[in-house]
């Protein structure tokens, strides 16, 4: 059995249903910019390679012209203000997620939480869902030079909780987090509740499909009769 010392957790759709929260932001400033409202479910495709490319998205359906860059500054300027204010109020921890890390952090595993969010919603979420105090770091969209689907967030995060990426687990919701860990050289699971852009989960090229976060923590940690073995 594979044993493991450190597990990076992905937050949007992995931890944290965020998305009634990005999605009201996002149509408070498509209002603003005099565009009709998305629906949820679309926006939800548009979540995953963090604010700004969020803001892209969300403006390219229904700007008949190209965007500009100054658009694209505006439009972020605005989901941002309207971000701030709405953050945390009605995202939800999924069920599962509590009892896996606390399960974790009992077996005495390193987590950090590796996430394309921006670090000034990132530290409050985790604030206003409870789960701070589970993670020794946490490394945001704007933390590194790059994001995910580039490995370099999740070998700044090794590096931070001093462990080497082959000991390393990262679960996810998308293509990002699969892409990501596997040029990090690192394991992977998916979860199947999350966001990963509009695309089946089932196509991810990862080590297992875990239902819950609780589920992933027995595996990893081998208190479940169908441990991962490698
Ligand atoms: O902010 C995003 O687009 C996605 O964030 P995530 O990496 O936590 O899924
Ligand atoms: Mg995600």
């Amino acid at each position: 059995m594979m044993t493991y010392t450190a597990v990076l957790l992905d937050l949007d759709g992995t931890l944290v249903n965020s998305i009634p929260d990005l999605a009201d932001a996002t149509n408070a400033m498509r209002t603003e910019m005099g565009l009709p409202p998305l629906p949820l479910d679309v926006i939800a495709t548009y979540v995953g390679k963090g604010a700004e490319n969020l803001v892209r998205r969300a403006l390219s359906s229904g700007f008949e012209a190209p965007l500009t860059e100054e658009t694209v500054a505006q439009g972020l300027a605005l989901f941002k203000q309207h971000y701030h204010v709405v953050n945390g109020t009605k995202s939800a921890v999924y069920e599962g997620v509590v009892d896996g890390l606390t399960q974790l952090r009992d077996a005495g595993v390193a987590m950090a939480v590796v996430t394309n969010k921006p670090a000034e919603f990132t530290h409050p979420l985790l604030q206003a869902c409870g789960l701070s105090g589970f993670f020794e770091h946490v490394v945001c969209g704007d933390t590194c030079t790059e994001k995910k689907p580039h490995p370099m967030p999740l070998l700044h995060a090794c590096k931070l909780l001093d462990v080497d990426p082959g000991q390393a687990i990262l679960i996810g919701d998308s293509a990002n987090d699969a892409l990501a860990a596997q040029a990090a050289g690192m394991s992977v699971f998916a979860v199947p509740y999350g966001y990963n852009e509009g695309q089946d989960v089932q196509n991810l090229k990862v080590d297992g499909i875990v239902a819950s976060i609780d589920v992933a923590a027995a595996r990893i940690t081998g208190s479940a009769a169908n441990v991962f073995t490698e």
